[in-house]
């Protein structure tokens, strides 16, 4: 079901327009400094297809999850700079995504320019999808561009919610390449078709596992994800990260598997550390020795063995999710390790979603040797899902 694009909409729809811009700009960050800048670079090419035809763009994002309103570290500051950058003038930003913050600055906007608004997580009205939250960050806006593909399977008032009140709403350009490359590569992937789910989103992404086993031919698991298997099978996990609510849902998965013949992959040794930090005292130990106290932050030398093995003839692989806390070098091995593997494999259709496991990409020097980049992690597994289009994409004008 195609989508009506920006590319469709001409210098006269867009000139002195305001367009309302969904991005996701949701960059891993250290502290203040942005790690991986694919996000902003992704959502250049939208943004400037605009500027050059003369809108004004309010452009808009979440970072991260905020839960107690406005919090500085949740900021969209550090983005200025890059985007500026990137866009080759100076993006000003709004301190809010709404009211006076927002179209005070709009009054003094010239045609062709960009205002960054506030994380517009600090509303929790945006999760909730409020209808009178989409109204007020719509009201400065003539149209809608929803370029954040990211965020594309979040119903949430700036991706679903504006497009009930303004015309046309439409698809940016990497929205539109996202679906356009990944429709293909999984709805009649190339087999043996493999995915990998690591990551910390367990809660999130465990309930996607349940459609993959009817769409892949093997699944492995790592990161923090692995830890509440390991909890459902009766293995003690010290301090790792767990989902005590899904416990039950890691047993089905497990015997669905069985059940469906599709080879279910688990780590079988890892680190464990005794902090969550850089410089915490670490050891390998078999997942089935996790000492009391200690947690699991990446997987171990067997385990990077067996995935290889699993990897080996596979046609096309799906990968979102690090396999460990890649960001303190003492647990990145898994993760380099795997994406090592997978770049290496000349014969295979890969591909790479989620803004941390594309920063590991990044970071381990083989995002070049991938197939497809995506900047979705949690957005491309439920496009793979078989989920008519992600919510937030539904929503959007039909071409
Ligand atoms: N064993 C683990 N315990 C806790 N966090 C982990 C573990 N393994 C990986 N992570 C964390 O998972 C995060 C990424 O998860 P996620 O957001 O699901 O991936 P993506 O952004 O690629 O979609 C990374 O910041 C990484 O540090
Ligand atoms: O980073 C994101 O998702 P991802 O980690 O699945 O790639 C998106 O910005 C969505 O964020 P969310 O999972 O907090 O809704």
């Amino acid at each position: 079901m195609a989508k009506k694009s920006v590319g469709d909409l001409s210098k006269a729809d867009l000139e002195g327009k305001v367009v309302f811009v969904r991005a996701d700009l949701n960059v891993p960050l250290d502290g203040d400094k942005i790690t991986d800048d694919t996000r902003i670079r992704a959502a250049v090419p939208t943004l400037k297809y605009l500027v050059d035809n003369g809108a004004k763009v309010l452009l808009t994002s979440h970072l991260g999850r905020p839960k107690k309103g406005p919090e500085d570290k949740f900021r969209l500051t550090p983005v200025v700079g890059r985007l500026s950058e990137l866009m080759g003038a100076a993006v000003e930003k709004a301190e809010d995504c709404i009211g006076e913050a927002v179209t005070s600055k709009l009054a003094k906007m010239s045609n062709g320019s960009v205002l960054l608004l506030e994380n517009v997580r600090f509303y929790p009205e945006e999760e909730k999808n409020d209808p009178e939250f989409a109204k007020k960050l719509a009201a400065p806006a003539d149209l809608y561009v929803n370029d954040a593909f990211g965020t594309a399977h979040r119903a949430h008032a700036s991706t679903e919610g504006v497009t009930k009140f303004l015309s046309p709403s439409v698809a940016g350009f990497l929205l539109q390449k996202e679906l356009d490359y990944l429709d293909g590569a999984v709805t009649t992937p190339k087999r043996p078709f493999v995915a990998i789910v690591g990551g910390s989103k367990v809660s999130s992404k465990i309930g996607v596992i349940e459609s993959l086993l009817a769409k892949c031919d093997k699944i492995i698991l790592g990161g923090g994800m692995i830890f509440t298997f390991y909890k459902a099978k009766g293995l003690a996990v010290g301090g790792s990260l767990v989902e005590e609510d899904k416990l039950e849902l890691a047993l089905e998965l497990m015997e669905k598997a069985k059940a469906k013949g599709v080879e279910f992959v688990l780590p079988t040794d890892v680190i464990v550390a005794d902090k969550f930090a850089p410089d915490a005292a670490t050891q390998v130990v078999d997942v089935t020795a996790i000492p009391d106290g200690w947690m699991g932050l990446d997987i171990g030398p067997k385990s990077i063995d067996l995935l290889k093995d699993t990897l080996k003839g596979a046609k096309t692989v799906i990968w979102n999710g690090p396999m460990g806390v890649f960001e303190f070098d003492a647990f990145a091995k898994g993760t380099f390790a795997i994406a090592n593997e997978l770049a290496a494999m000349d014969d295979c259709i890969t591909i790479i979603g989620g803004g941390d496991s594309v920063a590991a990409v990044e970071k381990a020097g083989v995002a070049e040797k991938m197939s497809h980049i995506s900047t979705g992690g949690g957005a491309s597994l439920e496009l793979l899902e078989g989920k008519v289009l992600p919510a937030g994409v539904a929503a959007l004008n039909e071409a």
